[in-house]
């Protein structure tokens, strides 16, 4: 499902998932269709695909509002900052608590509004201090099921590592993502398996770290021995000005 238009009482959505394949980031376009001026986001764009998604949002006739982050990655530089060259009307979105750079910065329990549907915030720390999820919605409850951009906290079947920026395998088991509706759509910000969505429910069952009881998920979690991916000296450093990297004035 990795692309559609559907009707959802009032709402039109407009929903494509795109793929970055040096880094396996999945970013996502928003939009909704049923507003006269088609408002439209990204979740997670990045700088090499940049190009490609602005094409799909001009050929789709979508007005881009907002470049948004799930958080500070470390793998790739975000698209945000390139976008804002672009696009000087866009305003980059990340989480208060990930001290990074941006043009607006949101808590848990914030609502982002793109025309009548809006992306709700949830706290889901553990991957890095500041990662939140985005959950659609929309005031009259009629867009269902809830699409959940999980970002690196839940992949399907795994989860983000926990061995840098702030991370912790504590707080990732603690941050909630099931308490979600069983039938919440998942999509997250990256896939190395091929898979394209999945649902609460079924991580509840088959996700093969957080299905498991707290100590056996964190004993996975040291265990993982993964190298750092091969971007993260570039990515942080870039990705916490918003992707771009300020010259400095003498
Ligand atoms: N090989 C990749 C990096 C792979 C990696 O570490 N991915 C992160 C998400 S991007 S910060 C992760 O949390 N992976 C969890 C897992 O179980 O794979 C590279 O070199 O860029
Ligand atoms: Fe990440």
């Amino acid at each position: 499902m990795g692309s559609y238009s559907t009707n959802h009482g009032d709402h039109k959505l407009v929903f494509r998932q795109l793929f970055e394949k040096e880094s396996s980031t999945y970013t996502y376009l928003l939009a909704d269709a049923s507003h006269p001026q088609n408002p439209a986001l990204l979740i997670d764009p990045v700088d090499k695909t940049a190009d490609r998604d602005l094409a799909l949002v001009k050929e789709l006739g979508l007005k881009l509002i907002y470049a948004i982050n799930t958080h500070v990655h470390a793998d790739h530089v975000t698209g945000s900052g390139l976008i804002k060259t672009k696009f000087p009307g866009v305003k980059s979105i990340i989480s208060k608590a990930s001290n990074a750079k941006a043009d607006l910065f949101v808590e848990p329990g914030d609502k982002i509004y793109f025309g009548d549907i809006f992306l709700e915030v949830r706290a889901t720390p553990g991957h890095t201090l500041g990662c939140v999820t985005y959950v659609t919605g929309d005031e009259s409850n009629q867009l269902q099921p809830r699409m959940a951009f999980t970002g690196d906290a839940l992949l399907i079947r795994g989860c983000g590592r926990t061995d840098f920026q702030g991370g912790s395998s504590d707080k990732l088991y603690d941050s909630q993502i099931f308490t979600l509706p069983k039938d919440t759509l998942v999509y997250p910000a990256h896939d190395y398996k091929g898979f394209t969505v999945s649902t609460v429910g079924e991580e509840m069952l088959y996700n093969p770290r957080l299905s498991k009881d707290k100590e056996t998920f964190e004993n996975i979690m040291q265990n993982l021995h993964l190298s750092y991916p091969k971007m993260m000296d570039v990515a942080v450093p870039a990705n916490m000005v918003c992707g771009l990297q300020e010259t400095k004035s003498e």
